[in-house]
């Protein structure tokens, strides 16, 4: 477990339109960006500096507007499963630098890191009528894999337990969507948002892509693997305590309809987001609940034609 003597010290600056944004830097070279303005991860760049995550060129840093792009935050409530606004109000507040957060037991080697801290207003407990705390800290691995922690406690001081919906929206850089490919969520059972959220079975292929898609996988492993054939690179993905995987590309289409996305940039990116959204998590006064994140970037070259993930990791 990192401390603070053997911490690498973290540059705090200005970002588009001088929002306050956190570079974390690894001693090999990878680095991360994180904005105040939603907790929100802009980059991670791998030790070559090869930036990992997609973000729009039309990105807007402006509140109340979610960036496009990178690993936006969606608490309390992913997409519009219940009365708040799209993906909840954490992707849109500002979050303070948390300088003392109660122990982290992690075994994590990492020396880069943030805490994060976000406590609701009273405008907030207007629309959300509850107390909470949610600590985030982004870590970067000495491997340069970029690791997220959310821990959310329940504050309320007048007994009553909340529930939420969550996910890590992470947008992946990807050369071209149709040569990509997702394994791990084969034969699941899912929910498609393009069609009333209706409840399907995965076929028993990697997913492929060739047209818009917006589906919640249910009860996904714990690894699920991005394979990039162009650019030979897997990412993978290791989750925790985020039993749900939403998949989401807008193609060509729904891409011209959103002001924040260039029409052609569904080509290059592909969401993938760990997350928890078919049994909300309660938590009662006083509990914390934990969801944990890790993303790495392999080549993939020498792992060709292996489809388990699991052996992709050996291979990497
Ligand atoms: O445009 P946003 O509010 O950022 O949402 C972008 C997308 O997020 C998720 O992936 C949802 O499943 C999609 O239905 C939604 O379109």
């Amino acid at each position: 477990m990192a401390t603070g003597r053997d911490r690498v010290p973290v540059e705090v600056c200005k970002g588009v339109n001088g929002l306050e944004m956190v570079v974390l830097r690894e001693a090999r070279g990878s680095s991360a960006e994180v904005y105040l303005y939603g907790g929100h991860v802009t980059s991670w760049k791998n030790d070559h500096g090869e930036e990992l995550l997609f973000l729009s060129s039309k990105a807007i840093f402006k509140p109340p507007k979610a960036i496009r792009g990178g690993i936006p935050i969606c608490f309390p409530q992913f997409s519009n499963h219940g009365s708040l606004e799209q993906h909840g109000f954490a992707r849109n507040r500002i979050w303070s630098i948390d300088n003392d957060p109660p122990p982290f037991p992690t075994n994590s080697s990492s020396r880069a890191f943030i805490d994060l801290i976000l406590r609701p207003t009273e405008d907030d407990m207007k629309i959300w009528p509850h107390s909470f705390e949610f600590r985030l800290r982004v870590a970067l691995g000495p491997g340069g894999d970029l690791m997220l922690t959310s821990r959310i406690r329940n504050t309320n001081s007048d007994g009553k337990p909340f529930s939420f919906t969550f996910a890590y929206h992470t947008y992946f850089s990807v050369s071209d969507i149709c040569e990509v490919r997702v394994e791990g969520l084969e034969t699941l059972d899912y929910l498609d948002n393009l069609q009333n959220k209706e409840r399907f079975t995965e076929q028993g292929d990697a997913i492929t892509f060739e047209a818009e898609i917006d589906k919640i996988y249910l009860s996904t492993p714990t690894k699920i693997a991005i394979l990039d054939h162009e650019k030979k690179r897997t990412f993978v993905l290791r989750k925790d305590g985020l039993p749900d995987a939403v998949v989401w590309n807008p193609w060509d289409k729904k891409a011209k309809t959103m002001a924040d996305f260039g029409d052609e940039e569904y080509k290059h990116m592909l969401c993938v987001e760990a997350a928890a959204i078919e049994k909300p998590v309660t938590l009662k006064p006083g509990e914390e609940w934990r969801g944990r994140l890790e993303l790495s970037a392999v080549p993939s070259s020498y792992c060709s034609g292996q489809l388990d993930p699991q052996k992709v990791l050996q291979c990497s």
